[in-house]
């Protein structure tokens, strides 16, 4: 297995790895694999006694792992990972499965069991390929689990609680961390040490070599017709010429002679030329592409390329309110939508092919129609719908990102360039200057705070606070989420009054809990509302560290011992290398702002800084990640 290639297929793939395990990032870190880390929220609850094998239970624990985020990132991100990684650890003793100790007590049970004993670790593993397909989401899942070995040393009681009281065990498979402490209890280990940490590092990569450079056959079958030119059909290509970049359809890839015209070996029709058919069996990222051999053929530039091109189809046909029209009427003719929203028809049908090409809609003989995801998301009267912020993007955003260049040359947001006048205070001048403008800011940052506010008020247990302010909370979407979760809890939005004028029309109806308190004031010079939670959700993001500070301090006086902060912003890894949704947006915040994202340690240190501590972070694999910490 030669080192570099094996990882080297996934280095073009977006790869999420479905753990929350410190240790597994470290491991696949260490070897230079790229991922992101969204952790799963699979309660670990499967009934053991169903499986007929310890290391079943793991598999599948594993799988569901992997498949909840896989599923949570398609349904929620608007963009499915190529490929998502779950594992699970459990040590088996006497016929006991070991997981990680509930508390100290369980620990001590767990630990005095495997004293003077062999037991053995098993790690599940599930490597999920994701496809969307028409919006729905296939997944393919290659499983494997590695043993191993362990011998415990006799331990003697206060040693045991000696080693439980390190507070080591507590998040570890069987109440024992080899790599550390728990490393002094073991006489030996039989078979793949990185497996007992928490991941079988060569397993996993015998697999990908499995998957993606399956053993050579020999086999070439020459299929001829007499109409149909002579074409070599593979089942295994050598390193150099193999497309390894899908696996599970490697099989029935197909090879192209480039000096002669070729068919697919007698699926597609002899005419074809070179058009793949979309029933010829072909590798997922070349479909509908001219074949390539993909390893010489820059997919992923030719995306970003297009990707301008995507976005401003999805914005025009939110505009023309495309997707409004297709909900309400089903199906439609181009030419029927085109006199409907007063666009030529020529222009109207490549608009709506591009869209039914990028999944947003269905094309049939009868017409367009929208996709269950174009109902949901796009059509502007939708519950859940983005049309807002869409909007948002192509009347704000889009006109500052063309000048992305003079950002970076200067350093500093583009607003005078894109709409001429100077932002000296950035609200005010930028976004509340006009109605259309401030309804339609309001409608965006609305459209956004629904989609992500119940993975934010769900992120940590908030079941203690009875108050919460929500500053700069604008429509109160994230108040009414929270309130729907914590009935007990009172929450005031506060944020400036021109936004509160506003703020009506966005209001839930026919909902059933205590209603939202709006307050006006700014929270830079007025005195804050009393709670004890305060919430800053997109807001820091917004500013510079020295104002930052500003309002951090006012925040912290404002708190007493064990009131909290619930921040909400996308949080970058801490090289600042992994999460392009995020590193994007702080160009967006770059263009538009004073401010810029931060990673989970720079947040931790401006909080540090005001007496905030016990800062925990979550990534919740939608757009918005959570931060909590308590005032001490
Ligand atoms: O010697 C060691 N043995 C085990 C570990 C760590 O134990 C946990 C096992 O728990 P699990 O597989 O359920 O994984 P989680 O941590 O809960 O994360 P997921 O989000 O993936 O469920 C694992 O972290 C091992 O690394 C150890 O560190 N040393």
């Amino acid at each position: 297995m030669a080192l570099k290639p094996v990882l080297g297929k996934l280095g073009s793939k977006r790869v999420v790895l479905a753990s929350a395990s410190p240790r597994r990032q470290e491991i696949l870190c260490n070897v230079g694999l790229r991922f992101e880390v969204v952790p799963s929220w699979f309660k670990e609850t499967l009934e053991k006694s169903s499986f007929a094998t310890p290391y079943k239970y793991a598999i599948e624990t594993a799988k569901q792992k992997a498949l909840e985020v896989a599923n949570r990132m398609h349904v929620k991100h608007l963009r499915t990972p190529d490929i998502v990684i779950g594992a699970d650890t459990i040590v088996t003793v006497d016929e006991h499965i070991l997981e990680k100790p509930v508390d100290k007590q369980d620990a001590y049970r767990m630990l005095s069991r495997l004293s003077g004993k062999e037991h053995s670790v098993f790690t599940g593993v599930a490597i999920v390929h994701c496809n969307s397909k028409d919006n729905r989401l296939e997944t393919e899942v290659t499983d494997f689990y590695e043993e191993t070995k362990v011998k415990f040393a006799d331990l003697s009681e206060e040693l045991l609680w000696e080693y439980i009281h390190s507070g080591e065990p507590m998040d570890k498979a069987g109440g024992y961390g080899i790599q550390a402490l728990g490393g002094m209890l073991v006489e030996y280990v039989h078979g793949d040490f990185l497996n007992v940490v928490g991941f079988p590092l060569n397993h996993f990569c015998k697999k990908l070599v499995e998957l993606y450079y399956p053993p050579p056959k020999h086999t070439l079958h020459h299929i001829k017709h007499d109409s149909i030119p002579s074409v070599e059909t593979f089942e295994n290509l050598s390193d150099e010429e193999s497309d390894s970049s899908s696996p599970i359809q490697y099989k029935d890839a197909i090879k192209m002679d480039r000096s002669k015209p070729h068919s697919s070996g007698g699926v597609c029709s002899p005419g074809s030329s070179n058009i793949i058919k979309p029933n010829c069996m072909v590798p997922v990222e070349n479909r509908n592409r001219v074949m390539e051999n993909p390893d010489k053929f820059p997919s992923k530039i030719v995306e970003l390329l297009d990707g301008f091109r995507a976005s401003k189809a999805l914005f025009v046909a939110s505009k023309l309110k495309v997707f409004n029209l297709l909900k309400n009427k089903g199906v439609l003719q181009s030419v029927d939508v085109a006199n409907t929203i007063n666009a030529s028809v020529c222009g109207t049908e490549r608009l709506l092919d591009a869209c039914a090409a990028l999944g947003l809609l269905e094309k049939t003989i009868q017409g367009y129609s929208n996709t269950d995801s174009a109902n949901t998301y796009l059509a502007s009267d939708s519950e859940d719908s983005l049309h807002g912020y869409i909007i948002h993007s192509n009347d704000h955003l889009w006109p500052l990102f063309t000048h992305l260049e003079s950002a970076v040359k200067e350093g500093t947001m583009q607003n005078y360039r894109a709409f001429g006048k100077k932002s000296e205070n950035l609200f005010q001048d930028s976004y509340y200057q006009s109605m259309e403008v401030k309804q339609r800011f309001m409608a965006a940052m609305h459209s956004i705070a629904k989609l992500t506010a119940k993975d934010v008020v769900t992120a940590f247990d908030l079941s203690q606070f009875r108050s919460a302010c929500d500053l700069g909370g604008c429509t109160g979407a994230l108040a009414n989420e929270l309130v729907q979760k914590y009935p007990n809890l009172k929450v005031t939005v506060f944020d400036l009054p021109e936004v509160i004028a506003n703020v009506s029309h966005f209001q839930p109806v026919g909902q059933h809990t205590a209603p939202v308190t709006f307050t006006s004031g700014d929270f830079f010079k007025d005195n804050l509302p009393a709670a004890d939670l305060y919430i800053l959700s997109r807001i820091l993001h917004d500013w510079t560290d020295e104002k930052i500070h500003v309002l951090l301090s006012k925040i912290s006086a404002a708190c007493k011992p064990g009131c909290g902060l619930l921040l909400s912003e996308m949080v970058l890894d801490d090289e600042k290398k992994n999460r392009s949704t995020a590193l994007l947006q702080s160009l967006n915040m770059l263009v538009q702002t004073e401010g810029k994202e931060r990673s989970g340690s720079e947040y931790q240190s401006l909080l540090e800084h005001h007496g905030f501590t016990s800062v925990k972070i979550r990534l919740t694999g939608s757009l918005l990640d959570a931060i909590f910490c308590t005032k001490c």
